[in-house]
């Protein structure tokens, strides 16, 4: 089994300054030794930001369509070639501007390869200069504003240079009202240390800093590994009874009443979906929530195993 692959996870609207800071992370990474690859999203036909990186770096690309649509199959496809092509240390991901960074994490847990990575940190860059003037945007853009800084774990700020003081303090106190578990940074063209800030080791931090650190991405995953057919009504007797905060689980399932097949199970927010596949995959259930019991979830799935 190869090692643990890190993931981190760049979004942020148009123009804010992903690309730059990817830039910035790669020069860093490359000090530190470490192989990278980068997996991009862009909405448009052609790709404008390969050109932005070396040669040396393994990419995939993904053109012409937003994750949280068709192509997050397209994003695991590429995430998986890349894993069992280049095995790199950390991939970073590029999502397009109108990405939802949870549709990111998301599409990173395939269930094949959910168990191999570790989904490291959630970077949202905030432009600045747009979030002063964000009141003239639709109201679905405002909120995918939002969105994209309610989910991170590190929070750039970023064209503090176009900025006034007044403006800055307000930023300052919208994220922080938005999200007070992120840590932010406030910058001009991306310029941060951040791959040390991933990276810190939490064990030579103060103690309670570490609780901080660990608090930091508040959304996990936990992945399940079936060994045997389970029961169905059970199964979705168990799903009746998870709580709100866990809002995605997908996986390959085995039923005790159809034990030649696979289900491909996902849901959303509540609602369950059972595909039937002539496929033999090993039944990995992965389950993403925010601050998700995880060993109470492993004891319950446990439990289906045993009728
Ligand atoms: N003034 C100013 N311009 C910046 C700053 N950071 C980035 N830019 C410029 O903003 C533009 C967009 O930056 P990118 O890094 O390409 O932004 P992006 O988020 O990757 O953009 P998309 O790929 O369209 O989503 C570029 O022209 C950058 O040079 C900054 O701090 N201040």
């Amino acid at each position: 089994m190869l090692d643990k692959i890190e993931i981190v996870i760049l979004s942020g609207f148009l123009g804010s300054g992903k690309t730059t800071l990817l830039q910035n992370l790669l020069a860093q990474e490359q000090q530190r030794n470490r192989k990278v690859a980068v997996l991009m999203n862009e909405i448009g036909q052609v790709s404008i930001d390969r050109n932005l990186l070396n040669d040396h770096t393994p990419l995939e690309e993904i053109i012409n369509g937003c994750i949280c649509c068709t192509s997050k199959t397209q994003l695991e496809n590429a995430l998986l070639t890349l894993y069992m092509q280049e095995k790199p240390d950390v991939i970073y991901i590029e999502g397009s501007g109108i990405a939802h960074p949870m549709e990111i994490y998301d599409a990173c847990l395939s269930p094949v390869i959910a168990q191999n990575i570790i989904v490291k940190s959630i970077i949202t860059v905030v432009d600045g200069n747009i979030w002063s003037g964000k009141h003239t945007l639709s109201l679905r853009i405002q909120k995918l504003l939002e969105e994209q800084i309610r989910y991170a774990d590190q929070i750039v700020i970023n064209k503090v240079d176009l900025l006034t003081s007044g403006q800055y303090n307000q930023i300052v106190e919208d994220t922080k009202q938005l999200n007070p578990h992120a840590m932010q940074h406030m910058t001009t063209f991306s310029r941060l240390n951040v791959v040390d800030i991933i990276n810190r080791d939490q064990k030579s931090l103060l103690s309670h800093e570490k609780l901080h650190v660990t608090e930091h991405l508040h959304v996990s995953s936990l992945t399940y590994t079936f060994d045997k057919p389970i029961n169905r009504d059970l199964f979705i007797k168990w799903l009746e009874q998870l709580p709100v905060s866990v809002y995605r689980i997908k996986g390959f399932l085995k039923f005790l009443d159809d034990v030649n097949s696979i289900a491909l199970f996902q849901y959303a927010f509540g609602v369950p979906f059972f595909y039937r596949e002539e496929v033999n995959l090993p039944l990995n259930l992965v389950i993403i929530g925010e601050n998700l019991a995880k060993d109470l979830l492993k004891e319950q799935l446990n439990q289906l195993e045993q009728y």
